[in-house]
């Protein structure tokens, strides 16, 4: 099984050279339930994500939103999901055809996620520092001293004042917006060329949300990321999406520039 992913990720190589999409899902199908009966919740997905685009994902809940992202990267339990169809071409290579250990390096260092609920994605038993170090460690090579200065450097990009002190506490110390934030932190240690966030405001008040977006939509430019944004909320993205999909059922019904979208 190994040697055949291993094929498979050295033909999608080979196949695609190089690419004029940060995110390239083409048919991506994904079902649930007994496979005489199946509920297909993603179906025949197809879209580019391009390099520096702020795409918009929004949708009724259940519309397959969230599955379809997290199957993209290998991040749903298989069984019981089964993905059916697809590809999903990253940096020229077929992220459903990646071994385990690849896609990890993928999800570290290539794409970057933030999702909904920081206290559920944060270890309550660990530093903040820790836990930022951790992610860095998997996947950079630096020195501890570096990897201090970038943890320092990396909460001050997220707008959080006295990095130092919050680097030592634990994540109940902070309020839900400086968790969320933390949270992007995490997922921007390793510079990945795209950030996925999925619902990261839901849980916060309005002024947090505003603060999550407006960071996420700054460092997207400095840092030349490309962003998936999903939300149920149109408003949440319509101020920074360059694009706006809208998924209904497990298909994407809409899709066009956010001010057309936006109008309809
Ligand atoms: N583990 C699972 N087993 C069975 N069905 C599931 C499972 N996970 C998700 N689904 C189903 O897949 C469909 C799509 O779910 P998904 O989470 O992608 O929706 P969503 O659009 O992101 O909605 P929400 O905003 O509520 O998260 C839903 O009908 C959901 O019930």
């Amino acid at each position: 099984m190994e040697h055949l992913m291993q094929n498979g990720e050295q033909q999608g190589r080979a196949a695609e050279g190089d690419a004029d999409y940060a995110l390239r899902i083409d048919g991506l199908t994904v079902e649930f339930g007994p496979a005489h009966r199946p509920a297909r919740v993603v179906n025949d997905v197809t879209y580019d994500l391009k390099p520096g685009e702020t795409l918009g994902i929004v949708g009724e809940s259940g519309s397959g939103k969230s599955v379809h992202v997290l199957a993209s990267v290998g991040l749903i339990p298989s069984p019981p999901a089964r993905i059916v169809g697809g590809r999903v071409m990253f940096e020229g290579r077929d992220l459903l055809g990646l071994s385990r250990n690849a896609l990890s390096t993928v999800r570290g260092k290539g794409i970057g996620f933030v999702f909904q609920d920081p206290m559920t994605s944060l270890n309550p038993y660990l530093t903040i520092g820790r836990q930022l170090t951790e992610a860095m460690e998997a996947h950079l090579s630096l020195t501890a001293t570096q990897i201090e200065a970038r943890a320092v450097e990396l909460l001050n990009m997220v707008r959080i004042t006295e990095p130092k002190t919050r680097l030592k506490q634990f994540p109940h110390q902070l309020s839900g917006g400086m968790r969320q934030r933390v949270m992007i932190a995490m997922a921007l240690a390793c510079e990945p060329k795209i950030l996925i966030a999925d619902e990261p405001t839901t849980a916060l008040d309005v002024t947090s949300q505003s603060q999550v977006v407006q960071i996420v939509n700054s460092l997207k430019d400095e840092l030349g990321m490309s962003v998936i944004w999903i939300t149920h909320d149109l408003g949440v993205v319509a101020g920074i999406a360059d694009t706006i999909q809208v998924m209904y059922a497990g298909h994407i019904v809409e899709r066009g520039p956010t001010e057309v979208v936006f109008s309809d």
